[in-house]
């Protein structure tokens, strides 16, 4: 494993303090380069952490973020992460330009088109990716068990729909090497459950088995696995 593991009191430690580390990352891209890009995560373990980086000092104005992934629903619904997103990160910075996956298609198959064509607006490196894990070892939507899961493996395609047998909803994720292509990459976990599942997933293994093997092996320099209890 290439990544470096970071562990935190709590889950609160967590959030503020990969806050703090994300605003100067932000800050430090948009001195450099102009601009920062970001992937956020879904699921509910972010929140803390969204919250928390919105109370931050970032010229948002500058930032474009995006989903790893998120259920094929209207943005209205509880269940969308883009809904998440909206109630935590985008209510305190409003000024941030929020490129969503979902695209208003009937199916995620449909608006793969559309999906790709709106992430050109984040072409290149993100400079931050951050995903959750769930406990099969999927990161964003690519679940061990979804028959698609080779589609998403491999590009040149950014996005791909996702069908799970045994998660909730049609999705739209980023494919592997989307993910991949990521400055800084954050596996955010918390709870024991996770982090027997991150043990096993640092063993030998095949990747398309547990895909948080492959951010863990491929991912460059600056990725890091963030747990808390
Ligand atoms: O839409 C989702 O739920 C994401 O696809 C999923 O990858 C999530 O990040 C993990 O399953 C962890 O979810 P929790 O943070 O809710 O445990």
């Amino acid at each position: 494993m290439t990544a470096r593991l970071r562990v935190f009191r709590d889950a609160q430690d967590l959030a503020e303090t990969l806050a703090d580390e994300t605003a100067a990352l932000l800050n430090a891209a948009i001195a450099a380069r102009g601009r920062a890009t970001m992937a956020l995560p879904g699921g509910r373990t972010p929140s803390p952490f969204l919250t928390a980086l919105g109370r931050r000092t970032v010229d948002w104005g500058r930032v474009t973020a995006t989903l790893v992934d998120d259920r094929w629903l209207p943005p209205d619904s509880p269940e969308s992460n883009a809904a998440t997103l909206r109630a935590t990160l985008l209510a305190a910075a409003p000024a941030i330009r929020f490129i969503p996956l979902y695209t208003g298609a009937a199916t995620p198959e449909e608006g793969e088109a559309a999906c790709t064509e709106a992430l050109r607006a984040l072409d290149g490196p993100f400079d931050l990716m951050v995903t959750g894990m769930g406990e099969d070892g999927h990161v964003a939507s690519l679940f061990p068990d979804a028959p698609g899961l080779a589609a998403a493996w491999e590009g040149p395609a950014p996005c791909r729909a996702m069908r799970s047998p045994t998660a909730p909803h049609p999705r739209m994720t980023l494919t592997l090497p989307r993910l991949l292509d990521s400055r800084r990459i954050v596996v955010l976990i918390t709870g024991g459950a996770k982090r027997a599942v991150l043990e096993q997933a640092r063993a030998a293994g095949p990747e398309d088995a547990m895909p948080v093997r492959a951010l863990l092996r491929r991912g460059g320099a600056d990725t890091m696995v963030c747990w808390a209890p």
